[in-house]
């Protein structure tokens, strides 16, 4: 079974742009993906498009195999299952303080205060946001936003969670944190779709990647089935990883042995160079 799927959907918006043409995938239950593409590629799009937000002209949307119908039930209950963090968090918040944000979804779900209560605390701490938990949203800083955003989703216990650039605007401390988390978070059978422009991050995190060009899914495939193919990343106006680059340099050259794994980040390709090191003293 299939957790989330899209059979050929295009969208185009109100000025007529024709954002989806014909994007079909799917999504496996606990399945880590990064959606990679260049700039207006179309992958904002199928995520409003998964959560329920804008309604394709054509094709259809399968949540566990059965396709949505976007009554307002069922897009209620459709977005309580897939959690979508916004690129843009001011998209997202809008309640006066951190707390009462994070509390909203749950106050709405009508359950009783104590739980509420424990179910935020316990998230605040998960995200390290105990520090401006009392604060007004409006006086957070860009990425303290960020974390508030994921914090605010996460609470709702989602099957899946989409995030649409999930570390642009976090520092450097933030990024592994948000990292860890979202390699965390799959153990735990959450699903994740991640849009990234970070192709080292999609490189060793990802279990799928999905390529998107123009509105169209160019292929999608392991990391090291998309990031090998040079071809490909050209078309889709992508640049191959470095550590990936250096790899297949080094292996053309002769200095790495030929069937290597394809390293998902420089420790692993050093490891290798390494062995290659002692293998010729
Ligand atoms: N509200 C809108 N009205 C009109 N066109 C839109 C709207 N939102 C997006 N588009 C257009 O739809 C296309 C796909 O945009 P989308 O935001 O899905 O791309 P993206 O791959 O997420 O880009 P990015 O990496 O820059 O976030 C682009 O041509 C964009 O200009």
């Amino acid at each position: 079974m299939s957790i989330l799927s899209i059979e050929h959907i295009s969208y185009s918006y109100e000025d007529g742009t024709k954002a989806l043409k014909d994007v079909s995938f799917s999504v496996e239950p606990g399945e880590k993906t990064a959606f990679i593409g260049a700039n207006g590629s179309g992958k904002s799009t199928t995520f409003l498009c998964l959560n329920g937000i804008l309604k394709p002209q054509a094709g259809r949307i399968l949540y566990k195999d059965k396709p949505i119908s976007y009554s307002k039930k069922e897009l209620l209950s459709l977005r309580s299952k897939v959690g979508i963090v916004f690129q843009e968090p001011d998209n997202q918040l809008f309640a006066a303080s951190v707390v009462q944000e994070i509390s909203f979804g749950l106050f709405n779900m009508k359950l009783p205060r104590c739980e509420i209560e424990k179910k935020v605390e316990a998230i605040v701490d998960y995200m390290g946001i105990t520090p401006f938990a009392q604060k007004p949203v409006h006086l957070l800083s860009g990425g303290q936003k960020k974390q508030v955003a994921l914090a605010d989703i996460l609470v709702m216990e989602p099957e899946v969670l989409l995030m649409d650039e999930p570390v642009s605007a976090l520092d450097p401390v933030h990024t592994v944190m948000l990292h860890e988390k979202i390699t965390e978070l799959p153990k735990e059978g959450i699903t994740i779709i991640v849009s990234t422009h970070d192709l080292d991050f999609a490189l060793q995190w990802a279990d799928k990647i999905v390529v998107f060009h123009q509105g169209l899914i160019l292929k999608s495939g392991s990391p090291e089935e998309i990031f090998m193919d040079k071809e490909l990343l050209v078309q889709a106006e992508l640049i191959q990883p470095k550590v990936i680059e250096l790899y297949t340099e080094l292996t053309e050259r002769g200095v790495l042995r030929e069937n290597l794994p394809v390293p998902k980040d420089f420790q692993i390709l050093k490891n290798y160079m390494i062995e290659a090191y002692y293998a010729k003293i």
